[in-house]
């Protein structure tokens, strides 16, 4: 068993930055009130990296997400895509959200809705086929690209969502509690079918959950946030071995410190506590 201790992320000054978030900062106004969402993040994912973010409800997640997919303007702080600074939807981002029921269209096939991006990316027909075929595959759909998604179960419906934004072949897929509305047996099958996506297609991912063994199992590290106004309580990383699967993994004695490191944290979070540094 590894001595190593748990604690805050070392940099490693080798990979690439993929994302670079700076002292970011979101104030929603309104109706005479105003609600401080974010007070400060910064952290950087590297090109390559499977990062969770977890934090307790309220914790400013979404505003974050959306704050990085350029679908929300911060207040102040930057969000630097490789190199660029982001003031809108990046052209080389992917996002899958909870509600797939919401983000598929009934009408379409579930080809047709692989295929959506691609059409709107403006990418030949030919090449466009190749995706859609090889996403659909990497998913296990193939043998349904003929349905639609008011056909499938719920987890073939997050399946499609997952195929759509890898088809896309972005640089950086964005996971905003992708699997909080499925049964827990396909919860855990979808948590090893992205896994195997990032091995095999070596995109970078940020995925957010509330689920504090979900984001140990799937993450190279965890970020959790403090309770709002936020900010980053602490960046732990994840020592456990790149090949996981739910029973090894979830045995490990190290997987049980981990997760109860970071479950007390997210405790604490609720408690209002602040970083000590
Ligand atoms: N459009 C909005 N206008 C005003 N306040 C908002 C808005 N959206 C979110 N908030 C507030 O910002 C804070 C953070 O919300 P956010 O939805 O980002 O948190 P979260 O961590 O994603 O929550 P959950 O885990 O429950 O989904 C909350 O206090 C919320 O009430």
């Amino acid at each position: 068993m590894t001595t190593t201790p748990v604690g805050a992320a070392a940099r490693s000054e080798t990979v690439a930055t993929m994302l670079d978030v700076r002292a970011l900062k979101k104030v929603y106004e309104g109706r005479g009130r105003s609600v401080e969402a974010i007070r400060d993040l910064t952290f950087t994912v590297g090109s390559g990296e499977l990062v969770c973010i977890v934090g307790p409800s309220g914790a400013g997640k979404t505003t974050l997400l959306r704050c990085i997919a350029g679908l929300l303007d911060s207040t102040s702080g930057e969000v630097v895509l490789e190199g660029e600074r982001v003031t809108g939807p990046p052209p080389g981002m992917a996002v899958v959200f909870q509600e797939y029921g919401r983000s598929l269209f009934p009408w379409m096939t579930v080809r047709q809705n692989v295929e959506l991006p691609l059409k709107e990316k403006k990418v030949p027909k030919a090449e466009r086929r190749r995706l859609v075929e090889e996403a659909l595959e990497a998913v296990g759909l193939s043998d349904v690209h003929g349905a639609h998604p008011w056909q499938l179960s719920g987890g073939m419906q997050q399946r499609v969502a997952i195929a759509r934004a890898v088809a896309y072949e972005p640089h950086l897929l964005l996971m905003d509690e992708p699997f909080a509305a499925v049964d827990a047996q396909t919860r855990a099958d979808l948590e090893d079918l992205v896994r195997s996506l990032w091995r095999r297609l070596g995109v970078t991912v940020l995925f957010v959950t509330h689920d504090i063994d979900e984001s140990v199992y799937l993450g190279r590290r965890v970020i959790v946030l403090s309770d709002s106004p936020t900010v980053v309580l602490e960046d732990v990383v994840i020592d456990l071995p790149d090949e996981r699967d739910q029973l090894t993994t979830r045995s490990l004695p190290r997987f049980a410190e981990l997760r109860a490191h970071v479950y007390e944290l997210v405790q604490r979070a609720k408690g209002g506590h602040r970083p000590t540094s």
